[in-house]
């Protein structure tokens, strides 16, 4: 699956929106990939992950487990662990609280592990869910995502394959264009936002 592919298949699910958004890292864009547009149609989400699961096996070899980070990981981890033939988990916040691994999920000694996102922007999340991971007994020997939105310049701290990159704008709130200041602010993630 090409780059050209993925993006028409977020194309006619609907998953490319317009507008004024605030992301999960408080960055303001005016572009949002709605994934959750995609992951509603099984049939979908199974081929963009498992052209996921192909770049993975081949850059990090063979795969044991998926962790994700809560809520827009959960299902693209699920699925491309189903085609690498791995487990998948996730990691989740308590309010307030940093990314963890509950519910007894663990990475056992022994095994490997990808860390899968679904959307890459500054790579926060990304961060946040691989420092939850490093007192595992196995090892994560690499990261993945459908879309790195940052144009490649997102740093995990270890190599990212993203079946597709794109370098969109975001600004600070204190430094909106006067088109995106405009419209209100729709904010459709699930981190919190600060309070104020
Ligand atoms: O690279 P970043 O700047 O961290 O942005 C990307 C993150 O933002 C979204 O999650 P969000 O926190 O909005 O919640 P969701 O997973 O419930 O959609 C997305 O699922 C990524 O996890
Ligand atoms: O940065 C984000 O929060 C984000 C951007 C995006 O395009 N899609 C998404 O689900 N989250
Ligand atoms: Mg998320």
């Amino acid at each position: 699956m090409t780059s050209d592919d993925v993006l028409a298949e977020f194309r006619s699910a609907g998953a490319l929106l317009e507008g004024h958004f605030v992301l999960s890292s408080g960055l303001h864009s005016a572009v949002f990939l709605q994934k959750m547009a995609i992951f509603t149609d099984p049939v979908r989400t199974a081929r963009v992950c498992g052209a996921l699961a192909e770049r993975i096996e081949a850059q990090y070899g063979q795969v044991d487990y998926v962790v994700s980070p809560a809520i827009g990981g959960i299902v693209p981890g699920y699925e491309t662990a189903r085609a690498l033939g791995a487990k998948a988990i996730f990691v989740e916040r308590d309010p307030g609280k940093p990314f963890a691994l509950r519910r007894g999920f663990t990475i056992p000694k022994g095994a490997r592990a990808v860390m899968v996102e679904d959307i890459v922007t500054t790579g926060l999340s990304s961060r946040e869910c691989l420092a939850a991971l490093t007192q595992e007994p196995g090892e994560v020997v690499g990261a993945a995502c459908l879309i790195d939105r940052s144009g490649g310049k997102a740093d995990l701290g270890m190599p990212l394959v993203a079946l597709v990159t794109l370098d969109i704008p975001n600004y600070p709130a204190d430094q909106l264009p006067p088109e995106l200041a405009a419209i209100p602010a729709v904010k459709p993630g699930s981190r919190a936002l600060p309070a104020g």
